[in-house]
């Protein structure tokens, strides 16, 4: 079974500007399979769709036409049964909370008990190394350690399934680095597949199986590049970042992203 499945999906937002009302064409016919712990990473200009793609498949709009399955579910039935974890640029976190409480509070709107929350927050705290941070308050913590606590948040519910859109924004180059290779171990240790919107090349290719290219508005998905892996000890190493294969990936996604002349778009399969 796939984690997500978007089979040939179009949205087309009504738009009103004064008595005028016109359409946009958002995403046109996109189909995109990730396997079950799969990292995909989606790239392509502004506007081209991104964040729409990443909103249909978590059920905060619908598609126009086509269809979204989350593990074999239509989307609005993974939402329910809270089948994947949501981080986007903003952390969202709750300036009122404490840490331990931000990292809780989808245990406590779903029923956990007060004792199994504060364990799997503790936990999940420890993993985002974060453990000394518990008791303080969102604006107390840089925007680094924020996306960390968004992070462990999300992953509360053991998701199979993690959507990020540009969750690394908004971040200093040093510590987008860190939380890459943060990201990388701790989806080594769930197993989660994750779809992540990124504007920036090399990190779609620090942390994806396969990155996807959307061409500029109506979206649609041009290229499909699967990132060639060094032989080094672990993917969450920064020595991967130097390697001739990390270059040649960084290329082919530069290339399907800026167009080769002549070169004609490989048609809209994912896979
Ligand atoms: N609710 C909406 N109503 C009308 N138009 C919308 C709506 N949401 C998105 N759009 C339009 O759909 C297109 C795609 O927007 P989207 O935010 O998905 O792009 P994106 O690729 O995520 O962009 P960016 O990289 O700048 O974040 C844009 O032209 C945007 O203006």
């Amino acid at each position: 079974m796939s984690a997500v499945e978007v089979a040939d999906v179009t949205k087309v937002f009504e738009t009103k500007a004064g008595r005028a009302a016109s359409t946009v064409r958002a995403l046109d016919a996109v189909s995109l399979t990730v396997a079950e712990g799969e990292f995909v990473a989606l790239i392509g200009p502004s506007g081209c769709g991104k964040s729409t793609l990443m909103r249909l498949i978590a059920d905060l709009d619908e598609p126009s036409a086509g269809e979204v399955r989350v593990f074999g579910m239509p989307a609005r039935q993974a939402r329910l049964e809270r089948a994947y974890g949501i981080a986007f640029q903003q952390s969202g976190l709750l300036p009122w909370r404490t840490v331990r409480a931000n990292v809780e509070l989808p245990l406590q709107l779903h029923g956990a008990s007060a004792a199994d929350r504060r364990a799997r927050a503790d936990e999940l705290i420890e993993l985002v190394g974060l453990a000394e941070f518990a008791d303080r308050h969102p604006d107390q913590l840089s925007g680094g350690m924020q996306q960390r606590v968004a992070i462990a948040r999300a992953l509360a519910e053991h998701p199979r399934l993690l959507l990020m859109d540009e969750p690394f924004g908004a971040l200093d180059e040093m510590t987008r680095e860190r939380l890459q290779g943060e990201l990388l171990r701790i989806r080594a240790e769930t197993g989660a597949a994750v779809v992540f919107v990124t504007h920036s090349i090399p990190e779609a290719v620090f942390l994806a199986d396969r990155v996807v290219v959307m061409s500029p508005r109506p979206g649609r998905i041009t290229d499909v590049v699967t990132v060639e892996r060094a032989p080094v000890a672990s993917a969450a190493d920064d020595a991967v970042r130097e390697t001739e294969a990390f270059f040649r990936s960084v290329t082919s996604v530069r290339e399907a992203l800026h167009g080769r002349e002549g070169a004609a778009p490989r048609g809209a399969e994912a896979r």
